[in-house]
């Protein structure tokens, strides 16, 4: 059974909605697809080495990703390193006004680990709206789509 891994940080739960939608087209996939749905701190090296993709969804704090992603990126970056080449991932990030602090540095770090941006990331500015949901859920279908027929 394929495996994705979803890492998350949220604090005001603007970015659990995003993660909520981009769910949602999962949950009948289960007997097929693995979803392992992990804050970023509970979130380990284990978790990274057993993925066959990854989501990283986090707000956009100080013009960056939350810390408790970029902690993720801390602990495993050195020990998976040349494990995990390929990986195919996506983001999902929510801001305020901007959004592409956040999506920069974790493209540079996804780069650095070798993993490939299947997806284009998903950028919801202010509250989340219906649209967002939307995008969220296409982006969860067009992984989940890719993952199943082997096309990342
Ligand atoms: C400490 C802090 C720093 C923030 N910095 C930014 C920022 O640099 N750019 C931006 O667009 N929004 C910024 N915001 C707004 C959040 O990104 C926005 O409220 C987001 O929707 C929060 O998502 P969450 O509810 O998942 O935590 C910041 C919010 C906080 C609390």
């Amino acid at each position: 059974m394929k495996r994705l891994l979803i890492v998350y940080a949220s604090q005001t739960g603007h970015t659990l909605q995003l993660l909520d939608a981009f769910c949602q087209p999962l949950l009948p996939l289960c007997a097929e697809l693995s979803i392992s749905r992990l804050s970023a701190e509970a979130a380990d090296l284990d978790d990274l080495l057993a993925a066959d993709a990854i989501v990283l969804a986090t707000p956009e704090n100080f013009g960056y990703m939350a810390g408790k992603v970029k902690d993720f990126f801390d602990r495993t970056y050195y020990p998976a390193q040349g494990k995990t080449e390929g990986l195919p991932y996506l983001m999902l990030v929510s801001a305020g006004t901007d959004g592409l602090g956040a999506i920069q540095a974790m493209r540079r770090i996804a780069c650095g680990y070798g993993w490939k941006e299947v997806l284009p990331p998903l950028l919801a500015q202010g509250e989340v709206l219906p649209q967002h949901r939307e995008q969220a859920m296409e982006l969860g279908e067009m992984l989940a789509a890719g993952m199943l027929v082997g096309r990342w």
